[in-house]
């Protein structure tokens, strides 16, 4: 019998897609988004994992396509990038956006420029339509960056603004985790799947929505308000999670009869 609401064939076993945030949540934060360290065995373990769930496994961050992919080199994974502007789906197909949103983002990051000439220690990442102004290193500069933020958006009502760790972020209207995870699981081989969203920001509360409506789980990484169900401690909790769900969706599918690539 299908599930009305989730489309879950209630008959089968619990098939799972897994979604998951990048900073914060597979590597530690970082003093400068460059910096960031990723273990050694990480890439390994995930292509592991999207191998067991028959690739039904994706990143869903902040960041651009071209960054996670050369973080996790040589795995090239469904990713959704720039906060759902981007997405690569399975099919190895990318979707973007209009050159003229590309445009108007690398002018609103134009606008941020006096700001950044006065305060060296603040940082501008230039997407592929979404601008994030980071101020990790100069934290006396919070509240100085939104109002910087919110002047330099106040000329284009295509963006909308979004806090994170430490970086202020504006991202194009109408789009974000929870956009891109719908957009994933209305696709093959995420299409019939129970979704689970791990992440540690706010910026990730749309995706833990995302999931839960369409009858999966949240997993939030730390304290603070979240709409996750579920909680997790740590990224080192989270690679033991992505495995651990990957070998049990492995079972579930084969009972461990069928060969597996370690
Ligand atoms: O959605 P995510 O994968 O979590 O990406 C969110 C933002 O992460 C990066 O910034 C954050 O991590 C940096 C490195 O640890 C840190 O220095 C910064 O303070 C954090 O805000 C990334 O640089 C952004 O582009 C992402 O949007």
């Amino acid at each position: 019998m299908t599930d009305a609401r989730t489309g879950h064939d209630e008959a089968a076993p619990a098939r799972l897609a897994i979604f998951t945030d990048f900073d914060g949540t597979l590597v530690e934060i970082a003093e400068r988004p460059e910096e960031v360290k990723v273990a050694a065995d990480l890439p390994r373990q995930l292509g592991r994992a999207a191998e067991q769930l028959d690739s039904a496994f994706a990143v869903i961050t902040g960041r651009e396509i071209d960054d996670i992919d050369r973080f996790l080199s040589p795995l090239h994974l469904p990713i959704a990038g720039a906060h759902g502007s981007q997405r690569r789906r399975a099919d190895g197909a990318v979707e973007g956006l209009d050159d003229d949103i590309v445009r108007a983002a690398d002018e609103l990051a134009r606008r941020l420029e006096p700001l950044l000439a006065d305060n060296p220690g603040l940082i501008v990442e230039r997407k592929r339509g979404a601008v994030a102004l980071h101020y990790r290193q100069a934290p006396e500069l919070e509240q100085a960056c939104k109002v910087a933020m919110n002047e330099a958006a106040r000329f284009d009502d295509r963006f909308t603004l979004v806090e994170g760790k430490m970086v202020i972020e504006a991202r194009p209207q109408g789009l974000s985790k929870g956009t891109a995870l719908r957009a994933f699981m209305r696709e093959p081989p995420f299409a019939g799947r129970i979704p689970v969203f791990i992440g540690d920001d706010t910026t990730d509360e749309d995706g833990f929505v995302a999931a839960q409506e369409l009858g999966g789980v949240g997993i939030k990484l730390g304290s603070g308000p979240t709409a996750a169900r579920m909680r997790i401690a740590d990224v080192a909790s989270v690679h033991a999670l992505i495995q651990g769900l990957g070998d049990l969706s492995f079972r579930e599918e084969t009972g461990g009869r069928q060969h597996q690539h370690v």
